[in-house]
């Protein structure tokens, strides 16, 4: 009988996929829709619960956790501008994205019926994308920091005429009744998230990847264009492009006339493109936009997510 200890294979040493023994900051409490996308990335992990997104930014940096999930845009809100621009101010890299179908539930305490109900409290996104169905049902809004926060606070009110508008799985968390489901005013309500770590994954090209990249320009007639050339003559598709001002750069002034004078706001512009920095198409790309941005950085380059 051979009982000598089996070698480690490079296998052992790496995290399992399913995310198990991996921390996620999210921000919100738990059943925080944030949650379900740290859930969806890592199946097993530990979730780590963050007042604020700046909180959930620094976890990873201090090594308090290994990952942050954080909203990036939806469906029918837009961009979340302040992840845009915290993305900056942090040296982390993109390591993946989430893509959750949020389904929005009408809450109330138990045995209450969507009558009774007077106010809502929900993120001001979530009570956004429910707008036409809270209008219809005159239902006042009150705003909370996510929308699991808000099922707790309709729980502590104890008032029968105080819901919140929250998940399914928030409803169970907090013990409260789901009075409508699915009441977000657009069937397909997707909410898109990005996995921030501190190291950048290795791109590669067995599946498709996306890759997300920050740039400044000159000023001057057709930058912009001259910019998105440089993807559209690779046959580079773009499927995100945002623009953030530039804090850090003063406004330049540009008519000094009796009549007043116009400021020009200097932009930074955010795009994401669908490659993997590991082909060359994509790295000519960004080799060309390096000849006239003032300046470049790649946040990162990831698999893409699908919703089944
Ligand atoms: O409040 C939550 O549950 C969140 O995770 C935040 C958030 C958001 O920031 O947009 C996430 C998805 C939904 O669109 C509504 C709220």
């Amino acid at each position: 009988m051979n009982l000598l200890p089996k070698p480690l294979t490079a296998s052992d040493l790496s995290s399992p996929s399913d995310g198990s023994k991996v921390r996620v900051a999210y921000q919100g409490l738990p059943g925080a829709y944030s949650e379900d996308a740290a859930l969806k990335a890592y199946p097993k992990c530990e979730t780590v619960p963050c007042d604020q997104f700046e909180a959930a930014f620094t976890a990873v940096e201090l090594w308090l956790v290994d990952k942050a999930v954080l909203p990036i845009e939806n469906s029918v809100g837009g961009s979340i501008h302040r992840n845009y621009d915290l993305l900056l101010r942090h040296r982390l890299h993109i390591v993946g994205e989430v893509q959750l179908q949020v389904n929005h539930c009408l809450l109330g305490l138990p045995g209450v019926t969507k009558e009774e109900l007077k106010r809502v409290l929900s993120h001001p996104q979530a009570l956004a994308q429910c707008e036409m169905t809270l209008s219809s049902l005159g239902i006042v809004r009150i705003n909370a920091d996510d929308t699991a926060l808000a099922a707790q606070m309709a729980v502590s009110t104890g008032l029968r005429n105080t819901g919140a508008v929250a998940s399914a799985r928030a409803a169970k968390i907090y013990g409260l009744d789901i009075l409508a489901e699915k009441i977000q005013d657009d069937d397909d309500n997707i909410s898109r998230f990005l996995i921030f770590a501190r190291e950048p994954i290795i791109p590669g090209t067995d599946r498709p990847y996306k890759t997300s990249v920050v740039f400044t320009l000159e000023e001057g007639p057709g930058v912009l264009f001259k910019a998105l050339a440089v993807f559209a003559l690779r046959g580079i598709n773009l499927t995100k492009i945002e623009s953030r001002p530039q804090r850090q750069r003063p406004l330049r002034v540009v008519d000094d006339s009796n009549e007043g004078s116009a400021k020009y706001f200097d932009y930074l512009f955010y795009i994401d493109f669908e490659a993997s920095m590991a082909e060359p198409r994509a790295q000519y790309a960004l080799g060309h936009l390096q000849e006239f941005a003032r300046f470049l950085r790649v946040l990162g380059s990831y698999p893409m997510d699908t919703i089944p």
